[in-house]
């Protein structure tokens, strides 16, 4: 990240929103002749009401896999999720429909991830409408989420490619804040953005944070995106987590040869993130002349 080097604030001692127990998760064989894919071994992860926990790791490790058993997206084949205490491994679809007013989810992609063909206000209105409130209360809140975002009023009009990637990134954190709930799942949240544009929307996730008490389960592959967002980190690797712990004492003293690995590959310099760190230096050079 290129700016704001603020540390996160303490770990907030309160108690476990989310708790993962020795979670294996097996997708269905392909064909008769092969097994099931076992993509998680016993994963076991808690989060704290207000925390943030970053999980990282290469691509294939298994950290979509188990936000997806979170969410109920991915069966939970052996160990138990317990949300504030229940169990939520195996619910049913009415149940799990409930427990969205407690559990959001922010994809990776905002041009993809928004219906085109709804306007933003739409958009906004369909969970308020769903959860009972009528639609002068929708209008009401659909004022304030827009204004939390840093978006303009009239946005509520406009539909999803009349944005950028960053405001429509905005539009999806408004509407996973809907229903103000307790846990945000958030997959890869500003990996299809610029780098300026990742660190405005890194800290909307921070000050929403700060002012509601909301938990975010954090996907990335991003270790500096992990450094500025978490207050913990979990490594995972091959379907397990091979380490976890206090952001900074992991990406500073990193115990697993993996992580390891992952610290080295990290300094390694990317010809993208060059190109963009070049792209904005030269933008806020045009900006200060
Ligand atoms: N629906 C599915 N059916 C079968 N296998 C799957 C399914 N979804 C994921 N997998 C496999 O599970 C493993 C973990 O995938 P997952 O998407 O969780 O990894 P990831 O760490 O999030 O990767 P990436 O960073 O590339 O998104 C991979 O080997 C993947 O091929």
């Amino acid at each position: 990240m290129t700016t704001n080097p603020t540390p996160r604030p303490d770990t907030p001692a309160h108690g476990s929103v989310l708790e993962v127990d020795r979670v294996v998760v097996e997708y269905p064989a392909k064909g008769w002749r092969t097994p099931p894919f076992r993509a998680l071994h016993g994963v076991s992860l808690d989060i704290r009401a207000g925390e943030t926990v970053g999980l990282v790791g290469e691509s294939g490790s298994g950290k979509t896999t188990l936000g997806r058993a979170v969410l109920g997206l991915a069966p939970v084949t052996e160990g138990r999720i317990a949300y504030a205490g229940r169990d939520i491994s195996r619910l049913g679809a009415r149940e799990r429909r409930a427990l969205s007013d407690e559990i959001q989810v922010v994809f990776q992609d905002p041009y993809t991830s928004l219906n085109p063909a709804m306007t933003v206000g739409d958009i906004l209105t369909e969970p308020l409408l769903v959860a009972g409130v009528s639609r002068g209360a929708a209008g009401e809140r659909i004022r304030e989420l827009l204004d939390q975002v840093s978006l303009p009023a009239d946005a509520a009009h406009r539909l999803p490619r009349e944005f950028s990637g960053g405001q429509r990134q905005r539009i999806a954190i408004a509407r996973a804040l809907c229903r103000d709930p307790r846990l945000i799942v958030c997959d890869e949240p500003v990996s299809a953005l610029d780098l300026s544009t990742q660190a405005r929307v890194l800290d909307l996730f921070i000050e929403i944070q700060e002012r509601t008490g909301v938990a975010y389960l954090f996907i990335t592959h991003d270790l500096s995106v992990v450094r500025r967002i978490s207050h913990r980190v979990a490594v995972m690797y091959r379907g397990e987590i091979v380490e976890s712990g206090d952001t900074r004492a992991v990406t500073t003293r990193p115990q697993h040869v993996y992580t390891q690995r992952l610290m080295l590959a990290a300094l390694v310099p990317d010809p993208d993130r060059q190109r963009d760190r070049r792209e904005q230096r030269r933008g806020l050079a045009a900006a200060g002349s």
